[in-house]
């Protein structure tokens, strides 16, 4: 569905990143973690076309502009529109007839729990509700593939939980493709079927993949004590502590 090969980016004269290869299929969710500053965001950015790329080639087979979806940290809710007019404003763009999009918008803000405050306007709602409202409105114009920047890290941990557990059983029913930025390594492999590793910057690229082999559907909170999922953080805790302080702290903890 989406294939990044050897990305190859920087910003004028700096490097970032150099030959980072990654890539989504159907129904698969995958998370790319790696130190702060490699260059995740970067790759994102690129995969969105939002940023320039100096080698290296980005393939979304069979899929329009369109059928690709964002969600970046901050939402992008007009504050003079309710939620309801939010969640329609996509569609309205897209095409679709205003009373189509409004009753879309009314059946994506009941499915993420949100009936009863379609008529709220972005102040009058809480970040986890406002979350979930620009959640309806990417998922409304039903993307085939999720990109999301970070997303949930404005969220206490509660609505964090629900929310990407909202996501997760979307993603499992719609069978969407996501790739998600995080820092959180426990989120990333709860959430997962794949997580790529970033090395450390500049330069960076792919360190390592690790498939996730809990079973779907997931519910995230049983996830965590799913048998392999202590061992596959270990291991992720330190790959990434390597690529970040180098083999010689391995070597230590060991
Ligand atoms: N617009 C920009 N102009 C110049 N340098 C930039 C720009 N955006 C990012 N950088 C630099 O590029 C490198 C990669 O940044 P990026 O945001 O992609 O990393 P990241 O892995 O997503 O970081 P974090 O985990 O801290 O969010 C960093 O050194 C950053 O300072």
């Amino acid at each position: 569905m989406l294939r990044a090969n050897n990305i190859t980016l920087s910003y004028g004269n700096v490097p970032v990143l150099a030959g980072a290869s990654v890539s989504v299929e159907a129904g698969q969710f995958v998370s790319l973690v790696g130190p702060s500053g490699s260059g995740k965001s970067s790759l994102l950015r690129a995969i969105m076309g939002l940023q320039e790329t100096t080698a290296g080639t980005i393939e979304t087979s069979g899929l329009k502009q369109t059928d690709i979806g964002i969600l970046f940290q901050d939402d992008a809710l007009l504050p003079w529109r309710t939620a309801l007019e939010n969640v329609a404003l996509g569609l309205r763009l897209r095409g679709d007839d205003p009373r189509h999009a409004l009753e879309q918008a009314e059946v994506w803000l009941e499915r993420l729990g949100l009936t009863g405050l379609c008529g709220r306007f972005p102040r009058e709602l809480s970040g986890g509700q406002r979350k979930r409202v620009a959640l309806a409105q990417v998922l409304a114009l039903r993307p085939r593939l999720l990109l999301m920047d970070e997303p949930f890290a404005s969220l206490d941990a509660i609505v964090r939980a629900r929310v990407t557990q909202d996501v997760v059983d979307l993603v499992e029913g719609e069978r969407i493709g996501v790739l998600l930025v995080t820092h959180d390594l426990e989120e990333a492999i709860a959430l997962s079927d794949v997580v790529y590793l970033l090395s450390n910057g500049p330069r960076a690229h792919i360190a390592s993949h690790y498939s996730i082999p809990i079973p779907r559907p997931r519910n995230l909170v049983k996830a965590r004590s799913h048998p392999a999922f202590a061992p596959l953080y270990e291991r992720l805790w330190s790959d990434l502590s390597e690529v970040v302080d180098g083999p010689r702290r391995l070597g230590v903890a060991a």
